[in-house]
């Protein structure tokens, strides 16, 4: 169908990884690749830890957006709000669902013509289109991942299956472990701080939004 499917478009602060505390509007796209967003489909999902309602399109400024203007706009009308003062660079991040099932050239020049730089939350399971200023990827166990580079590798932790020594071969500027938020939270955070006793290559991100309860 043609258009872009967004669930939610938000001003927050970003809560994760290198850039938090940032001030920054989330667009969250609709859909992701690897889970239906229903619980029945988790336990058989290729992800199935996820935090996220990404279904459907009745989030705030959810719906169907027809074009990349129509979409740009929407995104740079949340920048605008409550601006006291000038400065600073305006930023966005794109998430999900999973942002490279509809993020193209169109929409990031239609962003970028309005003077917002660009970030990235994605999976890696898809290709990202060339121009994205800040790409974060996050692997999920038992995925193939095709984006090996960009700004910052961000795994969740712990996770079974995976081979962190040839994720450092990747081409990324930064590594951080994210505690796997669920029940066991406590002990994901242990074990991602023994994590980078180990592996001092490694940095933390903490879900700082949820501590504070930003959204
Ligand atoms: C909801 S995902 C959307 C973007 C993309 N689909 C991805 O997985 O990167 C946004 C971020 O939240 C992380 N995340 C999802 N569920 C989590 C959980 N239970 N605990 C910690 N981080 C989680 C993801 O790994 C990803 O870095
Ligand atoms: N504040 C805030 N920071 C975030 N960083 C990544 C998020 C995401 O869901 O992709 C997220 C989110 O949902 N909220
Ligand atoms: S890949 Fe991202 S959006 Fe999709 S289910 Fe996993 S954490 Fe959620
Ligand atoms: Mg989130």
């Amino acid at each position: 169908m043609a258009g872009y499917a967004v669930k939610e478009i938000f001003l927050t602060l970003q809560g994760e990884g290198l850039q938090t505390g940032r001030r920054a509007v989330f667009c969250r796209f609709a859909g992701c690749n690897l889970w239906s967003g229903r619980e029945e489909d988790r336990a058989d999902a290729q992800c199935t830890f996820c935090d996220t309602d990404f279904v459907g399109m009745d989030g705030d400024l959810g719906g169907r957006y027809p074009t990349a203007d129509a979409l740009a706009d929407a995104i740079a009308g949340q920048w605008g709000k409550w601006i006291e003062e000038e400065g600073g660079e305006p930023l966005v991040v794109i998430t999900g669902g999973e942002p490279l099932l509809q993020l193209d050239s169109a929409l990031i020049e239609a962003i970028h013509a309005r003077g917002i730089t660009i970030a990235i939350e994605t999976n890696g399971t898809i290709a990202a289109p060339p121009g994205i200023d800040w790409i974060c990827v996050s692997p999920k166990s038992g995925t193939t991942i095709v984006q090996k580079s960009g700004q910052e590798l961000k795994l969740v932790w712990p996770q079974t299956g995976i081979n962190f020594k040839e994720l450092e071969g990747w081409d990324f500027d930064h590594y951080l472990v994210q505690p796997l938020d669920g029940p066991s939270r406590n002990d994901a955070r242990e074990a991602c701080i023994k994590f980078i006793a180990g592996h001092p290559k490694w940095r933390l991100s903490l879900q700082s939004h949820k501590m504070i309860g930003l959204r």
